[in-house]
């Protein structure tokens, strides 16, 4: 555990590993800006000092990733695919002071922390062997003289910025494309976690990645970086996962270049029990939705919608599980729910639940109140009687509070579920075939979770439609996003 005697680096079992300089075009360099603090989330402590780059310094990092790229395209993809699996096996032999590390900046238990390291990991185990397989095609000409070839090139150099929730997944499903197509990749991590971000370069390094094709700029002024790349005419394509707030910003600073973008926005869940489910499967798959890492997720359950006719029963077994959960220090043993990232985050929870109380919904469990002492710790909360015209119906709560909504009809249900700007994750319990297929084909999302609460894996297309967002992560597909694809018409 860390406290006031026990520093992060005597945690590990490879100290080199944590590092608070910014990996920039293969070198380790000090910030022009200075450092800013990197704070423990469990107990308020600063455990690290980072360097806090320049925007010269940013745009020193795409120059070299720029020229580095020729280079790096010209491999074949089967070299690509070797160097990346280097990178893969570094990741999971480290997989336990990678947790850690996790855990102590961003605050998930470190059971969590690693298996978000597996699952970092396992992008980059995927498009490593996607990089053999970019196939190109040819066409049967229009005219008796003319051949047609399609080819797939890189897009060039790729920018990158990423939220606090998961500081290393993603990344690692962003540069593992990237690096995969031939491209080069800078990336800029949330302020709040950048040291998952930086040892990545560590094992960049080890795993022959070569200079300049991986940089990882560190910086306390968001905008600055969001402005550098989308400003700099050698940055081709910007890859942002956060909130719409945030994309929309993006996306208006990108259009002056025409950027390729891809965008991995907010969600708003809806997460339906029909009075045909399995309950007992609807409530752990309610907790794994709701309360994976803390709530704090874009795919997390946001609105809890339960079918009159096993309304109650849902609620009091679910509360039974929930209040059993053990809340504390993501790096002490039992922790099944750690701190939220930051006071505002706490702040956005009561938020939700005061409005939802003021508006007639009732408490079954917690009362919203933070813990005695340092850290953000919030216990969970569980509402009943929740409403359409509640705020938590049209925004993401992103914590740890479970609001229970009463339906009746399955049309009303879609109706309400799909009321929504967003449109990212969705998930539903029924046995009856019809049934399933018909809600999966009318919710407006770009995922559905049939009968599970649980849907992220590097082989499917990850994203969302309406606000949350465009494009796909992960799969075959996922891949697409940094290439370009060219035609050549040959006259013989
Ligand atoms: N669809 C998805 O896959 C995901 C969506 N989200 C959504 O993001 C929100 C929570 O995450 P959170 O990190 O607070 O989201 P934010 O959108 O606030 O931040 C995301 C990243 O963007 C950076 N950023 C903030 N403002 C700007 C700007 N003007 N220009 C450039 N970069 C900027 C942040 O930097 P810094 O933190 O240093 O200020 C951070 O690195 C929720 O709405 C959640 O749903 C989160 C994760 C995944
Ligand atoms: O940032 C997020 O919330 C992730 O996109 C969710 S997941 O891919 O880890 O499920």
């Amino acid at each position: 555990m860390l406290d006031q005697h026990t520093d992060l680096k005597s945690l590990l079992k490879d100290p080199s590993l944590l590092v608070e300089a910014a990996y920039l075009g293969g070198e380790w360099v000090q910030g022009d800006e200075g450092t800013f603090d990197v704070t423990n989330p469990a107990r308020g402590d600063v455990i690290a000092k980072v360097a806090d780059l320049s925007r010269e310094q940013i745009a020193e990092a795409i120059d070299k990733a720029y020229v580095a790229q020729k280079d790096w395209a010209s491999w074949t993809g089967k070299e690509r695919a070797a160097v990346l699996r280097k990178w893969f096996d570094l990741m999971m032999e480290n997989q336990d002071d990678l947790g850690t590390i996790l855990t102590a900046e961003q605050g998930k238990p470190l059971a969590e922390a690693k298996g978000e390291i597996a699952y970092g990991a396992s992008f980059i185990e995927f498009f490593g062997e996607e990089a053999k397989r970019i196939y190109g095609e040819t066409i049967p000409g229009h005219q008796r003289d003319k051949r047609i070839m399609v080819m797939k090139q890189p897009i060039g150099v790729a920018a990158s910025i990423t939220p606090w929730n998961f500081p290393n997944a993603m990344i690692t499903r962003k540069a593992a494309p990237a690096l995969a197509a031939g491209c080069s990749f800078v990336g800029r991590p949330a302020k709040e976690t950048p040291l998952s971000a930086l040892v990545m370069g560590v094992l960049a390094e080890r795993a022959g990645i070569p200079k300049g094709v991986f940089s990882i700029v560190t910086s306390s002024r968001s905008s600055d970086a969001g402005k550098e790349f989308c400003e700099n005419p050698k940055v081709r394509k910007l890859t942002f996962t956060g909130s719409t707030e945030v994309g929309r910003i993006l996306l208006k600073q990108a259009a002056d270049q025409v950027m390729k973008c891809s965008m991995e926005l907010g969600g708003n869940a809806p997460f339906i029990v029909f009075d045909d489910a399995d309950l007992d499967a609807a409530v752990d798959g309610a907790i794994m939705c709701k309360f994976r890492n803390n709530g704090q997720t874009c795919v997390c359950a946001n609105r809890i919608y339960v079918q009159a006719g096993v309304y109650d029963e849902f609620a009091k077994r679910l509360k039974a599980k929930v209040e059993k959960m053990k809340v504390g220090d993501g790096l002490a043993e039992g922790t099944d729910l750690g701190p939220l990232i930051n006071a505002d985050a706490i702040d956005k929870v009561q938020e939700h639940i005061a409005d939802a109380k003021a508006k007639g919904a009732k408490v079954i469990l917690g009362d919203g109140q933070p813990m005695e002492g340092a850290g953000h710790y919030l216990p969970p909360t569980i509402l009943t009687g929740v409403t359409q015209d509640m705020q938590v119906a049209r925004d993401e709560t992103f914590g740890p509070m479970a609001p229970l909504f009463k339906f009746d009809d399955v049309d009303d249900v879609i109706a309400m579920a799909n009321d929504t700007i967003f449109g990212l994750a969705s998930y539903f319990y029924a046995k009856d075939l019809s049934r399933v297929y018909k809600v999966a084909e009318a919710l407006e999302y770009g995922i559905v979770g049939v009968n599970t609460g649980i849907i992220s894996t590097e082989v499917a297309p990850f994203g969302g439609v309406k606000q949350s967002g465009l494009g796909r992560e992960g799969s075959h597909h996922g891949i697409e996003d940094y290439l370009e694809m060219k035609y050549v018409c040959m006259s013989v």
